[in-house]
């Protein structure tokens, strides 16, 4: 019998510094998010990082945080609630770190008498720390608990056309009442080194702007480049101007160099240029999270007024949107149906 299961990234138990620092150091000891040597991973994550981030993470997540829960916890359980309204499959929910593990939601689905399961990543792009973290997960669990289950995965949605309307339309009306001179997509940032380290060529990927608009296969696993292709479809959709369109990539941690331009420059930089009307969409998340409702919606609008600029709008992931739920549902049933994956 088949089945559905749903990963997102996950959150703390609640926006305290002690339920935070175990999903930190789960996170960030995954050898796919910090992809140093072991001994080394010990040293950057517990002895750093984790002495002082559970604290101001923590702080942050007060900030966001719902009567229900954590936002991405709450928003994926409702598109999952809405997704089995329109599907005749089982359909479970698990997360990558935390509480909500995958383990469960596979045993949820064996429990239904489920052997044949559709993993889907919520994640539009292929990145090593996202998408192929939750997929290696999932086979791993697989392999020492649900030996008969046989995974079929998802492929990364960032230029499947349904998703690019559906994604459209929600940033159209986001747009409706608002009169931007700029409008940014904040695409998630990940270390440069991360793309070459995905790059199945090993000289494909150069980060050095160009890599990315050249057809290759190193593309399938290339972040950059997803993020760019997506940016253009939506823009052709929408029939955006060219020169108040631009990308950048936000949330880095200190040291290495991450994927560029950094979000938080851009923000100090668009006022300066006369851009002061600005509109941020954050198309790496497919719900709102501790990403988007701090980092963006809150902070960003400081640092961004602070440098002169004046009106600012975030304008809300898919969430629990309806269409979203449909283009999920029907990519279900084709499944179902025949095997066919989106494409
Ligand atoms: C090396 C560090 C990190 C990489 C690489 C990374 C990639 C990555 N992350 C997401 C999605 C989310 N990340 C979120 C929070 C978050 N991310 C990092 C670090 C890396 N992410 C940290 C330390 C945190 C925790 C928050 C903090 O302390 O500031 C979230 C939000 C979670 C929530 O509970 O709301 C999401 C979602 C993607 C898609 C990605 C690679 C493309
Ligand atoms: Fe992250
Ligand atoms: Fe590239």
């Amino acid at each position: 019998m088949k089945g559905v299961l749903l990963v997102n990234l996950g959150s703390p138990e609640s926006p305290t510094a002690k339920d935070v620092k175990p999903y930190l150091d789960e996170f960030l000891m995954d050898e796919r998010v910090i992809d140093v040597n072991k001994v080394l991973r010990n040293i950057i994550v517990r002895g750093i990082i984790l002495q002082t981030r559970p604290k101001k993470s923590a702080e942050a997540y007060a900030k966001i945080w719902w009567e229900e829960g954590s936002p991405l916890v709450v928003i994926s359980e409702r598109f999952t609630n809405k997704v089995r309204q329109q599907t005749n499959l089982p359909v479970a929910l698990g997360m990558r770190y935390g509480k909500m593990t995958i383990k469960n939601a596979l045993q949820e689905l064996k429990d239904k008498g489920v052997d044949d399961v559709l993993l889907v990543p919520l994640y539009p792009h292929y990145a090593m720390s996202s998408f192929e973290t939750v997929v290696v997960k999932a086979m791993e669990v697989k392999d020492e608990f649900f030996s008969n289950i046989k995974i079929t995965t998802l492929p990364p949605f960032y230029k499947n056309p349904e998703y690019i309307k559906v994604l459209s339309e929600s940033i159209a009306e986001g747009l409706k009442n608002f009169d931007y001179d700029h409008i940014l997509f904040s695409y998630h940032g990940i270390p440069e080194r991360h793309i070459r380290k995905s790059d199945p060529t090993k000289f494909h990927c150069k980060i050095d702007g160009n890599c990315c608009s050249t057809n290759s296969v190193a593309h399938h696993t290339c972040y950059r480049h997803q993020c760019y292709e997506m940016t253009e479809r939506i823009k052709a959709f929408l029939q955006l101007p060219e020169d108040k369109v631009s990308l950048s990539f936000q949330s880095r941690l200190p040291n290495d160099p991450w994927l560029k331009p950094y979000t938080d420059f851009e923000f100090e930089r668009f006022p300066k240029e006369g851009k002061k009307k600005l509109a941020v969409i954050t198309p790496a998340f497919v719900s709102d999270c501790l990403e988007t409702l701090e980092e963006i919606a809150m902070e960003g609008k400081h640092q961004f007024q602070e440098a002169g600029g004046e009106d600012y709008i975030h304008i809300p992931c898919l969430n629990d949107n309806d269409a979203w739920v449909q283009v999920m549902a029907d990519w279900i049933k084709d499944w179902d149906a025949s095997e066919k994956l989106p494409a």
